[in-house]
């Protein structure tokens, strides 16, 4: 089937989004049990860059794969080209998610998800083996993540030839932990790219729980709790205040906690 060619132009290409309570056919699980689910309304995207932070197991993973799926990329991970799966089955929120878009299209779109980049990298193999082996022309999938096989690569170059080759200006990039394997230096490097990124109207929707990539200022911040899903300030993320408070004086910290663990 011939593919419609996408006229790219500068996003924002997600307004907001909204719970719709009629489609939630089991309330008391998950993923709509989650607090951040459960007391969801509508939440509106930053045009340039929106952060979902929050404690380990807050929702922000769910969420995101739920906004993935809403636009047609696979809950695991890549662009559209990859509909791989490794596990059963990702959650039903998708189903119950109303996404409000601009009327003009990104001209590339990707999912990157720390946790199974892995899986991305072996189905790139995959489907440049059976791309040569079709004898179609054309340069191969890899030459879009920079030529080199993102399995010869440490995690955190594999990401970075991620950011660097394969996104572009006006594209749609969702996120999960980008941070994940970069090293400080490289998550301020990151900061660079996704200004250029922005600048040429991509738009970004990344949960993270580095403060340095949360700095970016042209954002939203979302902070996901017990009591659902608010905005805030940079400086008033637990990220931020704990990690400097840890930096100014870590002696201190490590004291108090040394101390307290070495009673129990
Ligand atoms: N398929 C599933 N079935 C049931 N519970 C799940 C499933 N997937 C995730 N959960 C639970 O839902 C909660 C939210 O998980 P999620 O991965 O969205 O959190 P998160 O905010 O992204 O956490 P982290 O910062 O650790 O990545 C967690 O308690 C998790 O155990």
């Amino acid at each position: 089937m011939a593919r419609r060619k996408l006229t790219a132009r500068p996003g924002p290409y997600l307004l907001r989004m909204q719970l719709l309570r009629d489609r939630v056919t089991t309330p008391d699980q998950y993923p709509y049990a989650l607090p951040a689910v459960r007391h969801l309304d509508t939440l509106e995207f930053h045009p340039r860059v929106t952060f979902f932070v929050g404690e380990n197991g807050a929702g922000k993973s769910t969420l995101l794969e739920a906004v993935a799926v809403q636009c047609g990329l696979n809950p695991e991970g890549g662009s559209r080209n990859f509909n791989f799966t490794t596990r059963p089955s990702h959650s039903k929120l998708g189903d119950a998610l109303r996404l409000s878009r601009a009327l003009c299209a990104p001209g590339d779109s990707y999912f990157l998800r720390a946790e199974s980049f892995f899986n991305v990298a072996t189905d790139i193999e995959r489907l440049d083996r059976e791309f040569k082996k079709s004898g179609l022309g054309g340069p191969p999938l890899i030459d879009a993540y920079g030529g080199r096989s993102l399995h010869e690569q440490s995690h955190g170059e594999s990401f970075f030839a991620l950011f660097k080759n394969r996104f572009r200006a006006n594209g749609l990039y969702l996120m999960d932990e980008p941070e994940a394997a970069l090293s400080p230096q490289r998550q301020i490097e990151f900061l660079a790219l996704l200004h250029e990124f922005c600048k040429g109207g991509s738009q970004f929707v990344i949960a993270t729980h580095s403060p340095i990539i949360m700095a970016y200022p042209d954002a939203r911040i979302y902070v996901f709790g017990a009591d659902g899903i608010r905005e805030t300030s940079y400086a008033q993320t637990d990220h931020y205040l704990l990690t400097k408070a840890f930096l100014n004086n870590p002696q201190r910290t490590l004291a108090v906690l040394l101390d307290e663990s070495e009673e129990d």
